[in-house]
């Protein structure tokens, strides 16, 4: 078979002069991949502006919306299928020509577009970006075709009986590394593993946060076309459309925000404390998603919220989201408590740390990212995350409670960095168990104190919740 060159250089790269432009939903795909794996681009960022520009809207959206996403959370998976029928390791073949042929070998093997059209689409898009290439491409996708997921899988994955995570990883499009870590977080259930790498695959509805005192969940559901949520009492699910253009999140009422984001922050709104309840602190709190839903909750206590955050266009995001909130956002490092004024140790009656951390929880919104983060990532956040949790616990008064939250089911994340705060915060600390403070009869919670909710077990990203009384 034939290729060509990897080519070098970063710039956009147009359909050449004289061209059939192929169709607009496959190419504006083809931009948004090849935009995030040229500039370390988010899809999620990238993919509206490449929409817009090519005027795609509706079913040629939502298809070149599919195509990207999908195109993107299966990449390992259709790399090691691409690497087989290509006869060479795809890395080795030219940057345009393998973004197009994933997002070829994504349309065969996962939709339901005929396979002539995914290939003759396809090569028209390889002969737009990949000079000559059409030849090769068209190979390569015939003998992709010849065998559907379910064959290729069998093929190439390791068998589950001897090597399960090398397996789930390649039939799930996984890295390893993740597999291997979600397993550990569900105590080794290789079934419920499954379920959850499943359910990362599949995008997930948009969460809006009614915000109470300022709109009723059941109205909100009605003006949006959505339904309430199954767990919080602020959740709506959209149905469908863009958040950005509500007039309920453009006046203030509501916000979009996960369920399980909701549910972590009011735990710790709802957790009791002894004596005042006047002052509140979110100490990691860009872009503000959970100090508008504390923000809002604290405007009908009387109580104030003190937002925190290092990266000034991040405390510029809070600002904006807490707008009308009794909330008020400090640009500064969270670690500073007890060493800067408007932070004093021992001040706070609720504390949250919603720290920084892998997102492994959130694979399902971010499909780049499982192939973005490393397991080295990991030491510098867990110290991180230590040293914020230790400072939340200076800020706490005793007989108030700190919230520490992340979006990554990863014990070392969770478990370890708790456990070791707590060590060495040098305060007397009690675990409360989170389980009540959620809502009642939600499934799934384990056996406390701490809680893990889940994509397959709730619809909620990954979040992690556990709460410390200073005593
Ligand atoms: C997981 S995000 C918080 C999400 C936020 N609570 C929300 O619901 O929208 C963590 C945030 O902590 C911020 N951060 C990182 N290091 C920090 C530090 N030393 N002090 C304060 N904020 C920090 C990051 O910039 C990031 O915005």
């Amino acid at each position: 078979m034939r290729d060509t060159a990897p080519r070098r250089g970063t710039e956009r790269r147009e359909p050449r002069a004289g061209r059939p432009v192929m169709d607009r939903p496959r190419y504006a795909a083809y931009e948004a991949i090849e935009a995030v794996h040229r500039d370390d681009a988010y899809a999620n960022l990238v993919l509206p502006a490449v929409l817009r520009d090519a005027g795609l809207t509706g079913r040629d959206a939502a298809f070149a919306t599919e195509l990207t996403y999908g195109t993107l959370r299966h990449l390992g998976t259709l790399d090691a299928i691409l690497t087989t029928a290509a006869g060479r390791d795809v890395q080795r073949i030219d940057p345009p020509v393998r973004d197009a042929l994933r997002i070829g070998a994504y349309q065969l093997l996962h939709t339901r577009v005929p396979a002539h059209a995914a290939v003759s689409s396809t090569v028209d898009l390889v002969r737009a970006v990949g000079q000559g290439a059409t030849g090769f491409a068209n190979a390569v996708l015939r003998e992709v075709a010849g065998s559907d997921i379910d064959e290729w899988v069998t093929r190439l994955a390791p068998p589950i009986e001897t090597d399960p995570i090398g397996h789930l990883a390649l039939a799930y499009s996984h890295p390893q590394w993740i597999v291997r870590a979600f397993s550990e977080a569900l105590g080794g259930d290789l079934g419920e593993t499954t379920r959850l790498l499943i359910e990362d695959n599949v995008r997930p509805a948009v969460h809006l946060c009614a915000r109470p005192g300022l709109a009723d969940p059941v109205e909100l559901a009605d003006e949006v076309n959505g339904a309430p949520g199954a767990f919080s009492p602020y959740a709506v699910y959209l149905g469908g459309g863009a958040p950005g253009e509500l007039a309920a999140v453009a006046d203030g009422r509501a916000h979009v925000q996960d369920e399980g984001s909701q549910l972590v922050a009011s735990a710790l709104a709802e957790a009791p404390v002894d004596g005042a309840d006047g002052r509140w602190l979110d100490l990691c709190a860009g872009p503000g998603g959970k100090s508008a839903l504390l923000g809002a909750l604290a405007a009908q206590r009387d109580a104030r919220l003190t937002a925190v955050e290092v990266a000034e266009h991040r405390a510029r995001l809070v600002a904006s989201a807490t707008r009308g909130l009794p909330v008020t956002v400090l640009h500064t490092d969270g670690r500073l408590v007890g060493a800067e004024a408007k932070l004093p140790a021992e001040h706070f009656d609720r504390v949250l740390v919603d720290a920084p951390c892998t997102g492994l929880g959130s694979l399902r919104r971010r499909p780049e990212s499982r192939w973005r983060r490393k397991p080295s990532d990991l030491s510098a956040l867990t110290r991180l995350q230590r040293e914020l949790l230790v400072a939340g616990l200076r800020a706490v008064r005793p007989g108030g409670v700190v919230a520490y939250v992340t979006c990554s089911p990863h014990t070392v994340e969770t478990h370890v960095t708790v456990t070791e705060a707590a060590r060495r915060c040098g305060a007397p600390v009690d675990f409360l168990d989170a389980r009540p403070l959620l809502p009642a009869g939600m499934p799934g919670l384990g056996d406390g104190p701490t809680v893990q909710l889940w994509p397959h077990r709730h619809g909620t990203d990954a979040m992690f919740l556990a709460l410390l009384r200073r005593t």
